[in-house]
């Protein structure tokens, strides 16, 4: 059977996902902005062997009719939080084989500075990063705060793809990967492999010379989670590792599938990008325990928080509506797959179901074989690539998982023993260097003094 990738969702708030679940009192979330939680996770997942541990990041908050809703406050829904680039720098140092993916976003960030923060986090760690492309679901508040106008859902893609050629440029077309020579009785670089660029595109524009040199990867693994139409072409573009938020069984087959074609029509062999669903489970000894311990994660949580969160990652109040009102009426400039994953079902059934899980699918609630078996079929029916394990309560719910599901797994043949390679690339997806692949549009920017472009 395919051998399966898995990583660690998280996020430096004390809540993430929709919900607020910091009052469970086991959860140790509340302490983001405590190195020693972090170290303990970094740890725990490399340790276990997970493939890296991905840090989500959001710019805005929640607002309803222009209020920040004092529950945000109350609950610790939306801020504070902590920059994941920082959380990652500091987490390098914890480990030596953990892959690090940080969210970084291409409607909020400089091109120049952001590039030169991936290479610098790239050179520390060996080749251990990855990025998590975004256009910023959270938009209409952050760009509120950062001063800069709207853009409109499609648009930020765009924006996004002048955003990558920029990057790529820096990456990949101005210091060759043997221009430094350190030979202290020679020279230090050899300017002929230091190269200029010129960028002039719709949104960015930079001239000149990569503060940085080539890193270990390059550029970092990119990962990416836009399912709307036009996200799904940017992933096919230039995605090398996709997340998908999860659904039946179907429905993540047939976003595979589209994902795939979409590689395809991009002139990349489909196969060469990864896969991987975004799960949660409650695992105990028995069913009935499991679901004991997911209504202890329900009683937690404050039912006056899924309004406000579903506002975050919309716009829109759900309070406003009529319960019966059918989901399909509604539109929004942000996160267009928080409508459309509910189909037709009405603002009522969605605001209980966002109360519970808010942008997480289900959990799959049982004991460790029902999780493992749950993990195999999504696994054959959709031919996914791995699971990134969105924890409920922390470290909680990442050590169940350790302990309990990945022995089911390893013995049914669904885990590959510790992987050799240095690099994230080569780790997660097989690569046979850790820089790009030849069929990756990163790799048209690759300069060589030798043979030209
Ligand atoms: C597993 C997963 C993780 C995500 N992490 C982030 C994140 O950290 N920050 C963010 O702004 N959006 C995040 N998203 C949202 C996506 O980037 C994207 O905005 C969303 O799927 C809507 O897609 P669309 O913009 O194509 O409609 C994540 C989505 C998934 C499925």
């Amino acid at each position: 059977m395919k051998k399966l990738r898995f990583g660690l969702f998280e996020n430096a708030q004390a809540n993430d996902s929709g919900t607020a679940t910091w009052r469970h009192p086991e959860n140790q979330r509340d302490h983001y902005d405590d190195l020693d939680y972090w170290r303990n996770i970094a740890t725990t997942c490399e340790d276990a062997g997970f493939d890296f541990v991905f840090l989500a990041d959001a710019w805005g908050w929640s607002e309803v009719n222009g209020v920040r809703p004092a529950i945000s406050s109350e609950e610790g829904l939306d801020l504070p939080r902590l920059d994941p680039a920082i959380v990652a720098a500091a987490l390098v140092a914890e480990t030596t084989r953990l892959g690090l993916v940080i969210t970084g976003s291409t409607l909020l960030e400089q091109p120049y500075s952001f590039a030169r923060r991936m290479s610098t986090l790239d050179q520390l760690s060996g080749g251990r990063i990855g990025w998590n492309v975004v256009t910023t679901g959270t938009a209409d508040t952050a760009v509120e705060a950062f001063g800069v106008p709207m853009v409109p859902h499609d648009e930020r893609y765009n924006m996004a793809d002048d955003f990558m050629e920029v990057v790529y440029k820096l990456w990949e077309g101005t210091w060759e990967p043997d221009a430094l020579e350190r030979d202290k009785n020679g020279r230090f670089a050899d300017p002929a492999k230091v190269h200029r660029i010129e960028h002039d595109g719709p949104y960015f524009r930079s001239r000149g010379y990569s503060n940085s040199s080539y890193s270990p990867q390059g550029t970092p693994v990119l990962f990416q989670a836009g399912s709307s139409d036009r996200g799904r072409q940017f992933g096919g573009k230039h995605g090398e590792c996709i997340f998908l938020g999860g659904g039946s069984v179907d429905k993540l087959a047939e976003q595979v599938k589209s994902i795939r074609a979409e590689a395809a029509a991009a002139g990349r062999a489909p196969e060469s990008i990864k896969l991987m669903v975004a799960f949660s489970c409650v695992v105990a000894p028995t069913r009935e325990e499991a679901q004991r311990k997911y209504q202890q994660v329900l009683d937690a949580q404050s039912p006056e928080v899924a309004v406000a969160s579903y506002a975050m990652f919309t716009g829109l109040d759900l309070s406003s509506y009529d319960p019966t009102t059918p989901m399909s009426d509604l539109h929004t400039e942000l996160s267009q797959t928080q409508i459309s994953r509910f189909g037709d079902r009405t603002v009522g059934d969605v605001l209980a179901e966002w109360h519970a899980n808010g942008v997480r699918s289900k959990p799959v609630i049982g004991t460790a074989e029902d999780v493992a078996d749950a993990l195999i079929a999504i696994t054959d029916g959709a031919d996914l690539d791995g699971f990134l394990l969105t924890p409920i309560i922390q470290p909680g719910s990442t050590i169940d998982f350790i302990e309990q599901v990945l022995p089911i797994l390893r013995e049914r043949g669904a885990i590959d023993s510790e992987p050799k390679a240095a690099s994230l690339r080569e780790r997660l997806l097989g690569a046979e260097a850790p820089t790009l692949g030849a069929d990756h549009p990163g790799a048209t920017y690759r300069v060589n003094s030798e043979q030209g472009r």
